[in-house]
């Protein structure tokens, strides 16, 4: 897949705004004063040490974590202060894939995504079921998987339907946390490019938590390094590969961040 970043668009306007957002559980702070943007139109990768606060960051965004200070702004709208209707109307604007994929296990996958387009628009079963099935195709799943249950899925399999569910409601933005994590290297670059493909061809936009530097290459516009309990840096892949700091130049000038570099040279 060819590298992304010098074919990718100029970012757009500001979808999500995060302002002096503090985290804490008991005594544990995870995230103080942090900020970060999300424009409308880009996929931005969210990265750092295990434990500073990745997916408690996409979790708090979407409204499942409380931040003990600070504001989020989601389409120029602070969530918090809506109503639980309003509240709701927003939330159907942004799907989520969570680690592991998060399937009801009881259910195949057509039953799978038809719960939220059942629960949010009011659609008949039969008409769900119907867009269900063309969620599973646009994630590339073979139509026979649809009365499929996630145990007798592989993992790629499982990531994709998910994928599916979380775009049940054609959501503008997209959170994915770590959707290649478990993947093999093959199954992994397939899911990368799935991601750009339909982030193009959706106009998505897209908040990836991810360890894997061969996604960040291949899919993102922009990073965002999470250290003590901040945004470090969120700019260019080029530019944050330059930053002056220990976690950074390990983790892109080690052999994996090489490999990954030379790996993305390559496809271009
Ligand atoms: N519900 C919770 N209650 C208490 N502590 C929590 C909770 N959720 C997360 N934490 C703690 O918050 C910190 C950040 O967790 P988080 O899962 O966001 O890290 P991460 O950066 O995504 O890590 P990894 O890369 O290993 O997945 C961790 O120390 C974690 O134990």
């Amino acid at each position: 897949m060819a590298n992304s970043q010098a074919q990718r668009k100029c970012p757009g306007d500001v979808i999500i705004q995060v302002r002096g957002l503090s985290t804490r559980f008991g005594n544990h702070i995870v995230h103080e004063d942090l900020d970060l943007d999300l424009y409308t139109g880009e996929i931005l990768g969210v990265v750092g040490g295990s434990g500073t606060g990745k997916s408690v960051l996409l979790r708090t965004i979407v409204g499942l974590n409380t931040p003990s200070a600070g504001h989020i702004r989601l389409f120029d709208t602070d969530l918090t202060e809506l109503p639980a209707e309003e509240r709701s109307r927003y939330e159907q604007r942004f799907g989520v894939l969570f680690q592991g994929g998060a399937l009801f296990t009881s259910l195949n996958l057509v039953q799978n995504i038809s719960v939220p387009l059942v629960e949010h628009t009011g659609l008949a079963r039969v008409d769900a079921e119907e867009i269900a099935r063309m969620k599973l195709a646009l994630t590339g799943l073979p139509p026979e998987a649809a009365l499929k249950y996630p145990a007798e899925l592989s993992g790629g399999m499982v990531k994709r339907a998910a994928l599916a569910r979380a775009l049940a409601l054609d959501p503008e933005i997209l959170f994915l946390d770590e959707p290649t994590a478990g993947l093999d290297p093959i199954g992994a670059a397939d899911f990368d490019e799935l991601i750009v493909t339909l982030s193009k061809a959706l106009g998505l936009t897209v908040f990836l938590v991810t360890h894997d530097l061969d996604t960040l290459y291949s899919t993102c516009d922009r990073v965002a390094v999470l250290a003590q309990r901040k945004v470090l840096v969120a700019d260019t892949l080029d530019r944050v590969a330059q930053t002056d700091d220990a976690w950074i130049q390990e983790y892109f000038h080690g052999p994996r961040g090489r490999a990954a570099i030379a790996a993305g040279t390559k496809a271009t």
